[in-house]
């Protein structure tokens, strides 16, 4: 490269940082207090400096200041009527962060801390994560503060028919379709979709994923993020001549992504000697039954110590943070967000992880992240690696449309096939802005560059 042609790359460059700079101060303070979604922002912005230095024409038109901004955002009031018959009040969100490829998609989370920047962080990474999954489906999320945990059914439904009620007015099969996410599972979306049926009438199945069998639902959607983010994974040690086989793995959680990232480690060889949930995580050195994991967890809805009642070669530790101290070749975060740290990023460092897949949202921190770069970790983001769930649902989404079902094997073949081409795309985006290997970066731009030359074709709307 010559020298003039250097010193320009490198103006471009300053000019690319200097506007992703002024962009992100100006989320902060236009969403002051909320560090998930600041988080969030800044780890895309950063990655997107090469992009901007290369296409000013997202610089000129604006493409960053829009797409921070959710097209449209609606927080509304949850009231329901507990079994004591006390009046309960919670509020509910609803992100519709962009549509510039589609309708907006992405799931609804019933979890305590669930706030404005949970909801808009989640909602941001769902916009650059559908686009990745190279089908037509815009980015969103929801939720709401209320907690199943404890709850009985009678107490899940009424609060589930109410959040709908209002829910109703913003969502459509052609325009907003939300799915589940941490609380919502099969129970959830079930009473969902009876109240958005009853309020609308007919058999509306293109309005949430995630259905039951029965009614509507696709094969393969419960398994999907689980075993999408082992398939992705398995392409990332293929790339260093590794695989599952004979390797020690820990999965944290032990939801629907954990469950299904367990089942399909196990089956491609691995032992899983450790999950857990909110309270603590248990060790079962001999490799995790999963069949007590699915009884206690889908059908008792208890709490994994009980695990250790039934398998006394296994141990429980309370608390879930020290989950990370066990060592493992593997590791796949399938719980919630932030979840690793920059601690906990370097005893698994220190104990020779070689990959490490995020099933989860945001589970390892900004700095837990650098550690693994740093440390030559294979590193699978989120964004990438647990796109196989809204994939799956986007597949439902299609057979509703076509009123026809494919079978096991053909879903899971076209969910094996998505997970292949986001894991090329990640690396030849990651090769091209010059940060080879990373696909933190890969991920982010593949995923960026289709939403903002949709929006770059659609003009300043
Ligand atoms: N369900 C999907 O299809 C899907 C798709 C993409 C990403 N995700 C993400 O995966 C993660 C898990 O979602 P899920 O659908 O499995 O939810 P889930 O409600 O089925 O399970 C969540 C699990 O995490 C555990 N948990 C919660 N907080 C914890 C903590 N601090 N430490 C350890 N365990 C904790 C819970 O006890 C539970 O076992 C979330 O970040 C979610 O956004 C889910």
């Amino acid at each position: 490269m010559n020298s003039t042609v250097e010193a320009e790359l490198n103006e471009a460059e300053i000019l690319a940082r200097n506007y992703v700079q002024k962009v992100f101060e100006s989320v902060i303070k236009r969403n002051p207090f909320e560090n998930e979604f600041h988080q969030a922002v800044k780890e895309i912005l950063d990655s997107l400096v090469p992009v901007m230095a290369k296409h000013p024409k997202y610089m000129k038109n604006g493409i960053l200041e829009r797409i921070v901004e959710p097209e449209r955002m609606v927080s509304f009031r949850v009231p329901w009527v507990d079994d004591q018959g006390k009046v309960q009040v919670n509020r509910g969100f609803r992100v519709q962060f962009n549509s510039a490829i589609g309708p907006y998609k992405g799931g609804l989370r019933f979890h305590p801390s669930v706030n404005a920047s949970i909801i808009k962080f989640l909602g941001f990474e769902q916009t650059l994560k559908n686009s990745l999954t190279g089908q037509p489906i815009g980015g969103g999320k929801g939720g709401s503060d209320f907690d199943p945990k404890g709850k009985s059914d009678g107490e899940v439904m009424r609060f589930t028919q109410s959040f709908m009620t209002e829910l109703y007015k913003y969502i459509g099969p052609d325009s907003d379709v939300p799915a589940g996410d941490i609380g919502v599972g099969a129970r959830e979306i079930g009473f969902m979709f009876g109240q958005y049926k009853k309020l609308h009438g007919g058999h509306p199945s293109g309005v949430l994923t995630g259905k039951g069998l029965l009614y509507g639902g696709s094969l393969v959607r419960t398994e999907a993020t689980g075993y999408g983010a082992v398939y992705f994974v398995n392409e990332m040690l293929k790339s260093k001549g590794l695989s599952f086989e004979g390797s020690t793995v820990v999965v944290s959680g032990s939801g629907n992504v954990a469950i299904y990232a367990i089942q399909k480690a196990a089956q491609l060889g691995a032992t899983v000697v450790a999950c857990s949930d909110s309270n603590g995580y248990i060790y079962d050195k001999d490799g995790i039954k999963l069949e007590t994991v699915q009884r206690l967890k889908e059908v008792e809805r208890s709490r994994i110590s009980e695990y250790v009642k039934e398998h006394p070669g296994a141990i429980y530790i309370e608390g879930c943070e020290n989950i990370w101290s066990i060592a493992c070749d593997i590791a796949l975060p399938c719980a919630t967000q932030n979840e690793i740290d920059e601690a906990a990023a370097h005893t698994l460092v220190l104990n020779g992880v070689k990959a490490v897949g995020e099933g989860a949202n945001m589970p390892s921190s900004l700095e837990a992240i650098d550690v693994f770069l740093k440390n030559d970790v294979l590193f699978g983001p989120a964004k990438a690696a647990n796109a196989g769930g809204v994939a799956v649902s986007a597949l439902e989404m299609a057979q509703n449309s076509m009123r026809y079902s494919w079978t096991f094997h053909e879903v899971d073949d076209k969910l094996h096939v998505i997970m292949k081409n986001i894991y090329r795309n990640s690396v030849e985006a990651a090769e091209e802005y010059g940060h080879p290997g990373n696909l933190v970066v890969g991920a982010n731009i593949a995923g960026f560059i289709k939403v903002a030359d949709s929006m770059l074709a659609h003009g300043i709307i």
